[in-house]
This record gives C-alpha cells, structure tokens and sequence, in this order.
C-alpha cells in the first residue's frame, strides 16, 4: 500500500532518466517536492538544478541523500551507486526506489536489502522501467516453466560494453541482426550493466535467483529498443514485447523507463485509485 505522505524526494544520479524525473517533480505535476541531488559528476547536479524552477540542494555525497527529512530516495544512477548506498538509505528509514536493478542480482545484495526492509519497515520500489507485464509475471511465478527474454538494440546503443569488445564482435561492421549475448540473467547483468536491467525486473519478478534466460541481439537495422519476453507454464502462456524509442539523452536507455519511474513515483505520492 503506498504511503501517501511520501512528498520529499532525493535523487540519486542527474543523467538522462534524473533529469526527466527531477522535471517532472519541478513542474508540478507530482504532488512532491525535489529537495536533494547528487551525481559524482558535478556539472550533471549544476546543469539540472540550474535548469529547475525549485533549486534543490546539492549533497556533496550519496549518504548524505537520506540524512535529512527527505521521505524517498530515488536511485537513476548506476549498479555500483545501488550498492554502495542502498542499504544505509534503508537503515536511515528512507524508503529507494531503484531503476539500477541489476545491482539486485547479487544474492548477498537482494539478502541483505529485504533484511533490511523487514527490520527498518521501509520499501525499495522496482518500477516496471523499460518492460510491461512485471505485474503479470509476479502473478503467475509459481506456476511457470519457462520464461525468455530477448533484447534487441541498434549497436550505438550497446556501443562501448567491454564484454562486447572482448567477443570479437565489430559492432559498426554488422550488416544484420547478431546474438551478442546468449546466458543468464544474473550475467547478463554482470556484463551489459547499463543495459538490461528489465533482466534483472523480469527475473525479481519470477523469483528466478538469477537464472532467466536472456538473449541480447544487435541490429543496425532497427532504432528502437525492443525488449521480448516469452513465458509459459501452467497459467497458459504469455508473450510481452515493447519498441521502446530510445532516450534522445542516452540510447542505451528507452524513453518508457523514465516515463514507467516518473508514474510510479506519482502513484507513491497521490493514493488514490491506481491500475496495475
Ligand atoms: N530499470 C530499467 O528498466 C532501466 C534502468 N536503467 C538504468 O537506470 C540508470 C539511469 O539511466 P540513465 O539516466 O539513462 O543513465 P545516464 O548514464 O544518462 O545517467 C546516470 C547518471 O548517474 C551518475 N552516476 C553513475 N554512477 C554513480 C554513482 N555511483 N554515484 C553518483 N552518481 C552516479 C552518472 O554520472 C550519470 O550522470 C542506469 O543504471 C541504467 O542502466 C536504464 C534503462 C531501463
Ligand atoms: O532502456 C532499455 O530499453 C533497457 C535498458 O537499458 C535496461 O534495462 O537497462
């Protein structure tokens, strides 16, 4: 149930997916407040709070986020930000949303993070992000058998991922759709850590421990981010796909992720009646 005195938010991370969340506050239409950014990139706070009609503070840390009365700390940073602050923003009573989700496939991680919610009573939030259906799949996880993911992306959106490099594959020579990843969520992940996330939603979603099966296909012939799952089991079966636009801010990250974050942070702060 959400808590709908939840008004002060704190952002984490002033990239493309913080910027549009922190001007959907700033604009008036989430019945909330921005009061405290960080990125450890100075010039992304400068830039957005500059660009902001309310001015929130600029923290000089990210534990320093949920020291104050802030009620929600929202996470659009990196995996390595979700695991270096999670936990102190969960013991200082604060309750995360969190769009880095992969971070959450470290068993320790996820062990320790529900610990902490149980003890401390707070929630961390997994927006839907750049996927539909985690609804669906929540409900029918104990009676699946199967469950697939493939995601499809034009190569200047997977440009610049080590494990790619490593592979031999030459992304700008490709003339056609190529598997670049084939494997588990848990490492998929671990290797495209700023692009699958929706692994790491869908396999949350499925309680599969980290062993959702995922492909990652590049396609230059394609300028969207396409994201299938196929799932079946004693429920029927389903099939989930999106075409996301990629943000203009960043091609790795789809447009509906922000706008799924933005939703869910609205819903948090109004009650009311909700779908889904
Ligand atoms: N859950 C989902 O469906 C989706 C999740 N994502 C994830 O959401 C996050 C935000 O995405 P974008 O805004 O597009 O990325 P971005 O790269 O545009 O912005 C990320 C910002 O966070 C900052 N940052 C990174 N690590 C940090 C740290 N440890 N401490 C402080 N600041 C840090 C960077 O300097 C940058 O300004 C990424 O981790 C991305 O992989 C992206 C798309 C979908
Ligand atoms: O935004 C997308 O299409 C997917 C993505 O980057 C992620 O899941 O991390």
């Amino acid at each position: 149930m959400p808590d709908i005195s939840l008004r002060r938010i704190a952002l984490l991370g002033c990239g493309a997916m913080g910027t549009r969340i922190a001007r959907a506050i700033d604009s008036g239409g989430i019945n909330a407040v921005l009061t405290h950014v960080y990125d450890q990139a100075p010039e992304r706070s400068k830039g957005l709070v500059d660009s902001l009609k309310t001015k929130p503070i600029i923290v000089e840390n990210t534990h320093l986020l949920s020291s104050n009365n802030t009620n929600l700390v929202v996470e659009a940073a990196s995996q390595d930000a979700v695991k270096d602050v999670a936990l102190s923003v969960i013991q200082n009573k604060k309750d995360l949303l969190i769009m880095s989700v992969g971070a959450l496939l470290d068993e320790a991680i996820f062990e320790v993070l529900a610990d902490a919610c149980r003890e401390y009573g707070r929630s961390i939030y997994l927006p839907s992000g750049a996927i539909a259906g985690i609804d669906a799949l929540r409900a029918v996880r104990g009676e699946l058998e199967s469950v697939t993911l493939t995601t499809t992306k034009n190569p200047r959106s997977l440009s610049g991922v080590p494990y790619i490099e490593q592979s031999g594959v030459d992304l700008g020579s490709l003339d056609g759709p190529a598997e670049v990843f084939a494997g588990t969520a848990a490492d998929a992940v671990r290797h495209f850590p700023a692009n699958i996330n929706v692994a790491a939603l869908i396999d949350v979603a499925c309680a599969g421990g980290g062993s959702t099966k995922v492909r990652i296909v590049a396609d230059p012939s394609i300028d969207r981010n396409i994201h299938e799952v196929r799932a079946s089991g004693g429920f029927g079966s389903m099939i989930i796909r999106v075409e996301n636009v990629p943000d203009p801010d960043n091609p790795r990250t789809s447009l509906l992720a922000a706008l799924s974050a933005i939703e869910r942070i609205r819903g948090l702060c109004s009650g009311g009646i909700m779908a889904g």
